[in-house]
C-alpha cells in the first residue's frame, strides 16, 4: 500500500497528525521534520512510494515553500500546512497545483486535511467524466482533477459521453457543459437519469454565468449539482467532494440498511427484495435458480458448551467461508444460525456439488475461537423447482433440509430426495 508523506518540523503537530492518520486513516506514513530528511526519504524510497504529501509551508531549511515545490516536482499530490492565511500565498500555491492549503489554527483544520487525504485516498478508485467541447476548456478541469487522483475519462459531447459510459460503466461522477454539438447537457443528464439514478452516476453541471437560469435548469434535469464558469480551483473540488462524499453517505446508509450487522452478510429484507427480481427472471425462463437453506446443526450446543460470544464468531467465520466460496450467488442471513443462497444459471446437481463440497470443507476445517477448535457441520436444501414465489420456493427448501436434520444432519438433500 501506498504512504502518506508527512513533512513538519513541529513535533508536536506532527505527532498529532500521524496519530490522527493512523486512527481514522490506517495508511502507512513516513515523516520528516525537515526538507533534508524529506529528500532523503524520496531519495531512499522513490516518489512512487507515496499516494500523497501533507507538507509545511515554512520548514527551518525551506522557509520560501521549497519542500511544496519538491513534492510536487515528484508528482505527489501535496496539501499544504501553514501557519497563516495569506491572499497572494494562496493563489501562488493553488496555481503551483497543489491539493489545498490548511491554516493550522484549530483542531477542525486538521480533522479537514485528513479528511481531505481520505478523499484523496478514494478518489484512485474513482472513475470521473469530464464532457466538454472546448478542447482547452477540458484540459484545464482534467488538469485540476489529475491533482485530486481521480481516474479521469473524457468525451467532447453528450454523444461520446453516453459511449464512453457503455465502456466504462461504473463511471461515478460526470461534469458536464451545457452547450456541445450532437446532444446538449441537458439531453445528455435526462438519458442518463432514465439508466442511472443521482447515487449511482453524480451529475455535474457546468456552464458559463451568461444565463443565470441554467443552474436550475441543469438541476430540474436531473443533475446533483451545478457549477458556473469560470469557477475557482477550490470551488470546482468543492462540488465534486461534497457530491461525492453525499453519494458515498446514501451508499453507506443503504448498504447499512441491507445487510446484517454481525455477519456483514444481506439480510431477510434486502434477499426478499432483490431476490424477487432474480424469481421473477428465473421463471419468465432467463435463467434456472437454485435456491438453498442452510442451517449449522446443533448450533445450540456452541452456545451451551462454549458460550454465546464464540457462537458469534462461529457464524461470522461461516459467513465467510459463504461469501468466498460462493461470490457469483447471492447469500444472505435469515436469522439465527439459517442461511440462504441463491445461485442462477445453476441446475440441482451442479448446485449440490458445490454445496457437498463447502459441506465438506466446513465440516472438516475447525474455526479457532478464544483459542479453541470449535468443529462445526452444516445441513443444506435445494430446489430448483421454480415455484410461484421466491416465498414458496424457500419454503421447499426448507422442506428439504428440514428432512436433511431428520435424517442425521451434515448433508445436502435436493428436489431428487424429497419425501413430500
Ligand atoms: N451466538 C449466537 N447464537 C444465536 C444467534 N441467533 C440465534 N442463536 C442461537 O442459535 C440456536 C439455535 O438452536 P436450535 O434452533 O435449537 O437449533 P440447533 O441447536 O442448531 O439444532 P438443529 O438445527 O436441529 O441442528 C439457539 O440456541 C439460539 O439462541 C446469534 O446471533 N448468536
Amino acid at each position: 500500500m501506498k504512504k502518506i508523506l508527512v513533512i513538519e518540523d513541529s513535533s508536536t503537530v506532527r505527532n498529532i497528525l500521524l496519530q490522527v492518520i493512523q486512527k481514522t486513516l490506517n495508511i502507512p506514513t513516513d515523516s520528516a521534520e525537515s526538507m533534508a530528511q524529506c529528500r532523503d526519504l524520496i531519495k531512499k524510497n522513490g516518489s512512487n512510494a507515496y499516494f500523497a504529501a501533507m507538507v509545511d509551508l515554512n520548514l527551518p531549511d525551506a522557509a520560501a515553500g521549497e519542500a511544496v515545490a519538491y513534492t510536487l516536482a515528484h508528482q505527489l499530490p501535496s496539501i499544504v500546512l501553514t501557519g497563516d492565511y495569506n491572499e497572494t500565498m494562496r493563489t501562488k500555491l493553488l496555481n503551483m497545483g497543489v491539493v489545498d492549503y490548511v491554516i493550522k489554527d484549530s483542531t477542525y483544520s486538521f480533522n479537514y486535511a485528513i479528511s481531505l487525504l481520505q478523499r484523496l485516498h478514494k478518489n484512485q478508485f474513482i472513475k470521473l467524466l469530464v464532457v466538454e467541447d472546448s478542447k482547452v476548456a477540458r484540459s484545464y478541469m482534467v488538469d485540476l482533477l489529475k491533482q485530486h487522483l481521480f481516474q479521469i475519462y473524457t468525451a467532447c459531447d453528450g454523444v461520446e459521453a453516453l459511449s464512453v459510459l457503455e465502456q466504462e460503466p461504473d463511471i461515478k461522477i460526470l461534469l458536464t457543459d451545457y452547450n456541445m454539438p450532437n446532444m446538449d447537457g441537458f439531453q445528455l443528464v435526462q438519458t442518463l437519469r432514465k439508466r442511472f439514478d443521482k447515487n449511482q452516476l453524480a451529475i455535474i453541471g457546468v456552464s458559463s454565468t451568461d444565463n443565470p437560469s441554467l443552474s436550475a435548469r441543469f438541476i430540474k434535469h436531473g443533475a446533483n449539482d451545478f457549477l458556473s464558469k469560470p469557477f475557482i480551483h477550490e470551488e470546482l473540488y468543492c462540488r465534486v467532494n461534497q457530491t461525492l462524499d453525499h453519494i458515498e453517505l446514501v451508499a453507506e446508509t443503504q448498504n447499512a440498511a441491507n445487510r446484517d450487522f454481525m455477519t456483514k452478510l444481506y439480510n431477510r429484507r434486502y434477499l426478499f427484495n432483490q431476490g424477487a427480481q432474480i424469481h421473477a427472471n428465473a421463471k419468465q425462463g432467463q435463467y434456472s435458480l437454485a435456491v438453498v437453506s442452510m442451517d449449522i446443526d446443533h448450533f445450540k450446543e456452541v452456545n451451551d458448551t462454549y458460550s454465546h460470544e464464540v457462537g458469534d464468531i462461529v457464524l461470522k467465520h461461516v459467513a465467510n467461508m459463504l461469501t468466498i466460496c460462493f461470490p457469483k450467488s447471492l447469500v444472505a442471513r435469515l436469522g439465527g444460525e439459517e442461511f440462504c443462497i441463491l445461485m442462477t444459471d445453476t441446475d440441482n446437481e451442479l448446485a449440490s456439488a458445490r454445496l457437498n463440497k463447502f459441506r465438506e470443507k466446513l465440516a472438516l476445517s475447525p474455526i479457532l475461537a478464544n483459542d479453541q477448535d470449535i468443529w462445526i457441520t452444516a445441513s443444506f436444501g435445494v430446489t430448483n423447482f421454480i415455484d410461484d414465489t421466491l416465498d414458496s420456493q424457500l419454503n421447499r427448501a426448507d422442506r428439504l433440509l428440514y428432512e436433511a436434520k431428520n435424517d442425521g444432519r451434515n448433508r445436502v438433500y435436493n428436489d431428487t430426495d424429497a419425501n413430500f
